[in-house]
């Protein structure tokens, strides 16, 4: 049988050969053999090699090359099979051939381009173990610049060595030569060029991966479409809370998120990272691998394997473990079993990173158990079961996603959960200071905010404080028209990467003249949105018109880790830029389906809307780009960008910004998508008020928001018109609304009290546990004269806050309850409430426990308190104000007529603080509670109190648990008087 018959009849069996350990190694081998050959053309090679292809598919691909170039070519490819495949693989084939006779000739020879081919086999060889040296000497030649040293870093598939080979060919033939002379002279000195054969293959690894984690992770990625930013330049810590732990107030650092405080469930491995889009998690991941990498953080983990969701959803094959470890993270050059039993044996010195499990395809769930770190399983199925613990238990894996994907089924499986909210304010100074190296611009950056309060609130999130800082001349050239809402920071940054190219400068042409382009890219997003593709091939631009000039604008990044030397592969700047290119594409395309806009507010599935969508090759294997597109089921893992687009198209489609539309698209068309929108907010609000429970008699009307709500309110707000805001909130018929744990930023305060002013009646405000912060308690202060009550427990406000609320508060009649407690006020928060006490002659209650008011401020509330005629609760628990802060409020209210409840619960006021405080129960006629738990009270404290007692029939309880007393005292007072609760 001739060669050609048995590459034909063998095929199955050499497809098996080839592929079946998951390696790419032994495909690898045989193309760098045939390319030293001359069998291949370097364009036969790159069409082989295309990033993100199936190894199966590529060796199918190379065996239909080899057949069609002949008899001669299948020769050799069978003898080069025999040499490369180990012994137990035999194909029983006949053909052999001496194949590194040729090239073990070259070897030493003068040095060509050309040798770069014929050498390969034994140059892939010679560079094993030596690459950061040969990355020395081709940057100290001038040939290599930093970025080409992280191209060649970037684990892929293909190991470093043959990467460096193929990115030095493409930079000319001196490059090649500096390179082979390196070669050359290691050898010459006799220096051994795999320096690290001797050591133990996990240092070896260990090095390799770190080598590549560093480069990885030393730029910022948003930065990449225009310039390079390293991340040690500007990375500003962000702020780290945990989601379920009372009891810890300190900061939160980065080694703690991993560390023992905090855990909720000692059992499990996970642990997650939730935080709104843009509010740093990729940066924070990519920081913790940096700096492990660099050996100063998580020195506990002798490896650590990131993992990028968006980047495992083009992964279709069925992998194991191994193959996971290796083939997306780092390839081990050699003893592959020895590395993964080493990792397999010590799992507490390992830790995997997976970043964005919102952008997974596949929403979580633990119905498919697996155990076997050797059996292979899609992607998913092997990334949940990892998650559970189930897989490669003892593990550390850390995980982040925005929080509307977190549901209960994960929640289960998580160690702890740790909540990343964006910058304080303290940041956002630093991040502006770091982001400008002239500080003149910088202190002008940061003055601009001071007067734009609403801007300031955005700035939060660090994805928008990068772009307002971006783009400082438009925003510090903009006067009066300065940004007050998400949509007008990003039409900012399109302005900015716009004119860098435009020729107009004023007006709004500079829209006009590039709206080609922002529908081509509109629709890249739009498509991609729609099928969960976050990550375009070089044809899925093609298919959308988008062009070269169009990447150069910079909107696009190339992907990391995906892109190659022949097969470019990119992506949206941040994720919420590509929701804003899509909405830009749904207000811009006059022929879009008319229920888009629809679907979008209802949240229906993206992927019908986008039912044209049949591209993004990157995402799909081809076979299920079709079905995927029709198949009509949505992901939980979409809604948080529909959510995004859907806020964008508000905002685009309000009437302010219409006269940029105008020149580019109908009027009519533009009106009724207006319209719709309006529409659909405000049924979806109507939708809203309907599901409000009825009250139980006696209680009042309340309203737990539910998820959307806020959403809703920040659309509303989007479109700046005040009309929509009336119309909506003149249907809400409610005294209480409760947005409690709502992710509540200054951003959302932003929106909440636009909408919230034009409500008919007063109500009830109930924030508890969101991070409102003092900007967002400025936020607040449109709405404040609609609110008869305040509650702000847990919420990151300072005194600066406070001074700010009570400033408004006064002049607003029907506000008169406010609840602070565990948030970080001080005695410097306590003028300002005297002086609310002092002018608010109806001013009912005031909650500030567990903040730090000690003794001072007491005596200060005092002030307020003795000229007050209203207050009916004080609640001043866990502060620290002791006997003699008891002894001013006692003399203060000791002649109040409307007291009704005063909590000092671990104040430590002692005995003498209880004595004093007997003289308001001695006096008052309407005191029925006092809570003194907890105060280090001994017998003559609670002695004064039953003395005071006997004089008033008002008082119901004092409760007095946990004091200074035996148990016989407590007995002995308890019959002596029974309102006493110990
Ligand atoms: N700690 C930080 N220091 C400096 N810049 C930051 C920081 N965090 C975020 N940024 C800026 O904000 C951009 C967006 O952040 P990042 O991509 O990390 O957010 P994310 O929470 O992962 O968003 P998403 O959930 O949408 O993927 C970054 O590209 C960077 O420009």
């Amino acid at each position: 049988m001739c060669a050609q018959e048995l590459v034909l009849k063998q095929r199955t069996q050499i497809l098996h050969a080839l592929c079946s350990s998951g390696s790419a190694e032994y495909l690898e081998r045989v193309l760098d053999i045939l390319l030293a050959q001359g069998e291949l053309m370097w364009e036969d090679y790159q069409n082989i090699q295309v990033t993100g292809r199936e190894l199966y598919t590529k060796a199918r691909q190379l065996l239909d090359l080899v057949y069609t170039k002949g008899v001669d070519t299948c020769k050799l490819f069978l003898a080069t099979l025999k040499q490369v495949l180990p012994e137990e693989q035999g194909l029983g084939l006949s053909f052999s051939g001496c194949l590194f006779k040729l090239i073990e000739k070259d070897e030493h020879k003068s040095i060509s381009a050309q040798t770069l081919l014929t050498g390969r086999p034994v140059l892939v060889s010679k560079l094993q173990g030596c690459i950061d040296d040969a990355l020395k000497a081709l940057v100290t030649s001038g040939h290599f610049t930093s970025a080409d040293c992280n191209e060649v870093q970037l684990p892929v598939y293909t190991p470093l060595n043959r990467r460096l080979l193929d990115h030095v060919r493409s930079k000319g033939e001196s490059a090649v030569n500096v390179l082979l002379q390196y070669i050359q002279q290691k050898q010459e000195l006799g220096l051994p060029l795999d320096q690290e054969k001797n050591s133990p293959p996990k240092g070896q690894y260990q090095k390799k991966l770190s080598s590549s984690l560093s480069s990885q992770s030393c730029f910022l990625s948003t930065y990449g479409g225009t310039s390079h930013m390293p991340l040690d330049d500007i990375y500003t810590e962000g702020q780290l809370e945990l989601a379920h732990c009372v009891d810890f107030h300190g900061p939160l650092g980065l080694e703690d998120i991993v560390g023992m405080v905090g855990t909720t469930n000692e059992e499990a491995d996970t642990v997650l990272v939730s935080g709104e889009a843009g509010s740093g998690k990729s940066t924070l991941l990519q920081r913790l691998h940096l700096l492990w990498a660099r050996g100063v953080a998580l020195q506990d983990f002798l490896l650590l394997f990131p993992f990028s969701c968006r980047g495992l959803n083009s992964e279709h094959r069925e992998l194991s473990v191994q193959e996971l470890l290796f083939q997306h993270c780092c390839w081990p050059d050699r003893e592959q079993e020895e590395i993964f039993q080493f990792i397999q044996d010590h799992p507490h010195l390992i830790l995997f990173t997976f970043d964005g499990l919102d952008e997974l395809k596949q929403s979580f769930s633990d119905e498919h158990r697996l155990c076997c770190p050797t059996q292979r399983a899609p992607i998913h199925i092997l990334l949940f079961n990892l998650i559970q613990g189930s897989l490669m238990k003892g593990v550390r894996k850390l995980v982040t996603s925005r929080p509307e994907v977190v549901g209960p089924v994960l929640k289960k499986y998580l160690r702890k959960e740790v909540l990343l909210k964006g910058f304080s304010p303290s940041g956002i100074n630093c991040f502006v200071r770091k982001h400008h190296n002239d500080p003149t611009v910088s202190a002008k950056v940061l003055a601009s905010l001071q007067t734009n309060t609403a801007l300031l609130g955005l700035c939060h999130s660090p994805v928008l404080c990068w772009i307002v800082s971006q783009c400082h001349k438009e925003l510090l050239g903009c006067g009066d028209g300065s940004p007050q809402t998400i949509t007008d920071v990003y039409l900012m940054i399109l302005q900015h990467f716009l004119q860098h190219q435009s020729s107009t400068t004023i007006g709004f042409g500079w829209l006009k003249e590039h709206q080609e382009t922002v529908r081509h890219l509109g629709q890249l997003a739009f498509e991609g949105i729609g099928a969960t593709c976050y990550i375009f091939s070089g044809a899925d631009l093609e298919t959308c018109g988008v062009t070269e000039k169009d990447i150069c604008l910079g909107f696009l990044t190339q992907s990391k880790g995906m892109s190659s030397a022949h097969s470019k592969h990119y992506e949206f700047l941040h994720v919420t830029l590509q929701c804003f290119f899509a909405a830009l594409y749904i207000v811009l395309s006059n022929n879009i389906n008319r229920s888009v806009i629809q679907k979008l507010f209802e949240l229906k599935d993206m992927r019908e809307i986008g039912k044209r969508s049949v591209c993004f090759t990157a995402c799909l294997p081809s076979s299920e780009k079709q079905e995927l597109v029709l198949e009509g089921e949505t992901t939980a893992a979409e809604t948080p960008n529909l959510h995004i687009t859907a806020t964008f198209v508000s905002g685009l489609l309000s009437r302010r910004h219409q006269s940029l539309w105008i020149p580019c698209c109908q009027s009519s068309v533009l009106e009724k998508k207006s319209r719709q929108v309006r529409r659909c907010l405000s049924k979806g609000m109507q939708k809203h008020f309907k599901s409000i429970p009825q009250p139980v008699e006696g209680e009042k009307k309340s309203m737990h928001a539910m998820p959307g709500f806020v959403w809703l309110v920040k659309c509303i707000y989007e479109m700046q018109e005040s009309r929509i805001a009336q119309d909506a909130m003149s249907k809400l018929d409610v005294d209480h609304l409760k947005l409690t744990y709502c992710n509540i930023g200054p951003v959302e305060c932003t929106a909440l009290a636009y909408v919230l002013q034009h409500l008919r009646n007063p109500v009830g405000l109930q924030l508890d546990n969101n991070s409102v912060g003092d900007v967002g308690v400025e936020q607040l202060l449109p709405c404040l004269h609609i609110c008869n009550s305040l509650y702000l427990r847990n919420n990151n406000i300072s005194d600066e806050g406070i001074r700010k609320l009570i400033a408004k508060g006064i002049q607003c009649e029907n506000f008169r309850k406010i609840a602070l407690f565990n948030n970080k006020l001080t005695d410097a928060c306590t003028q300002h409430f005297s002086h609310l006490l002092k002018t608010k002659q109806d001013f009912l209650s005031l909650r500030l426990g567990n903040n730090n008011i000690t003794a001072q401020g007491a005596k200060q509330l005092a002030e307020g308190l003795k000229v007050n005629h209203s207050l009916q609760f004080l609640g001043l628990w866990g502060n620290k104000i002791g006997d003699t802060g008891a002894e001013a409020l006692a003399k203060a209210l000791e002649s109040s007529k409307t007291l009704v409840w005063l909590s000092l619960v671990g104040n430590g006021v002692g005995s003498v603080g209880a004595c004093a405080l007997a003289n308001i129960i001695k006096n008052s006629t309407s005191l029925e509670e006092l809570w003194l738990t907890e105060n280090c009270i001994t017998r003559a404290g609670v002695e004064c109190l039953i003395e005071a007692l006997e004089h008033n029939t008002r008082v119901k309880s004092i409760w007095l648990r946990n004091n200074d007393l035996s148990l016989e005292e407590v007995e002995e007072m308890t019959r002596l008087e029974p309102r006493l609760t110990f």
